[in-house]
């Protein structure tokens, strides 16, 4: 039975479980569960504090886990990445009060708070800087240099809305983009039942990666059209019961579907229909 760590609170909890009830597993309805067999996927769930996972992952007492990029870095732990999971994405960038800074050199000799030290550490070893300390806290890091224990701060950074309402810029060159990952033990084999796993994870990435497109084309277009929608491997063509016409089923990239349907519409396909992939196995 696969063991499986996903995280038990914060902002990869949700998605995480939504992501895992997609692919066809038992996820919780109580959020103090801490353990959930599922035996008719042969699995087993085990909720877990984030930062914690890679920490499990790596001892080998869990097969597989679903944590940060950054986290996992982190946590210097025997885990790897096995499986970029498309969501939680995040840069992890230096900031300081806004105007203030503006190149890595510049942390020298400063005091930088942090809830990943061990990322900062290493960024700023490979650029030969030496700041003053590494504060580390747990959370709410954009308050440390008002509150006057750090002149930089280190931390995550999606809409930049936090950073701007403390009055803070980020500056410098990204330490990591970051986003949700499967991760597993770096020293040993894969653990049996994770290629299982990984397929209908990858198949829950391609649905929301990918819309279905049927168009109608006359015949003499459909060379024109299908270089428009060339599909995974290749679109399905068939006929129409007016001769002079055919149908074409392909995937298209979600982000692209108006570019894709604009272009069609200007070669002559006509009846141009958009539906979203409820699962996919490639
Ligand atoms: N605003 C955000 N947007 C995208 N990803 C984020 C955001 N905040 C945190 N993350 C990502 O979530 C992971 C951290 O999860 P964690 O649960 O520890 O933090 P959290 O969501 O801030 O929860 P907590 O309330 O415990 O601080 C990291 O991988 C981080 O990059
Ligand atoms: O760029 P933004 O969209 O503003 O998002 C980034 C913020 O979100 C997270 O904080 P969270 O709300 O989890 O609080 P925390 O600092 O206590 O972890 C993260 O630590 C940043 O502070
Ligand atoms: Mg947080």
């Amino acid at each position: 039975m696969l063991r499986i760590a996903v995280p038990n609170k914060g902002s990869l909890s949700e998605p995480a479980a939504e992501m895992l009830r997609e692919a066809g597993y038992r996820q919780r309805r109580d959020g103090r569960e801490l353990v959930l067999p599922d035996p008719d996927n042969d699995v087993e769930f085990f909720f877990l504090r984030p930062r914690d996972i890679a920490v499990y992952v790596g001892a080998g007492t869990v097969d597989v886990g679903i944590t940060g990029r950054d986290l996992m870095l982190d946590s210097e732990s025997a885990a790897t990445e096995h499986l970029p999971l498309g969501f939680a994405r995040s840069t992890f960038r230096f900031a300081s009060t806004a105007g203030e800074l503006d190149e890595v050199q510049q942390v020298a000799g400063k005091r930088i708070a942090t809830s990943y030290p061990v990322l900062v550490a290493g960024f700023l070893w490979e650029r030969g800087v030496v700041p003053a300390g590494v504060v580390r806290l747990d959370g709410a890091v954009e308050s440390a240099i008002q509150l006057g224990v750090a002149d930089v701060i280190a931390d995550v950074v999606e809409t930049g809305t936090t950073l701007r309402a403390a009055g803070l810029e980020v500056f410098g060159e990204p330490i990591l983009r970051s986003e949700a990952v499967l991760v597993r033990r770096s020293d040993v084999d894969a653990p049996a039942g994770l290629d299982v796993l990984t397929r209908r994870l990858q198949g829950v990435l391609t649905a929301r990666e990918y819309v279905l497109m049927d168009y109608d084309v006359p015949l003499s277009l459909v060379d024109k059209a299908v270089a428009i929608t060339p599909g995974l491997e290749s679109p399905t063509v068939s006929p129409l019961h007016n001769r002079e016409w055919a149908a074409v089923r392909a995937m298209v990239r979600r982000d692209q579907t108006n570019r894709v349907m604009d272009a069609l519409y200007d070669v002559g396909a006509r009846a141009i229909l958009v539906t979203s992939i409820h699962a996919c196995r490639l």
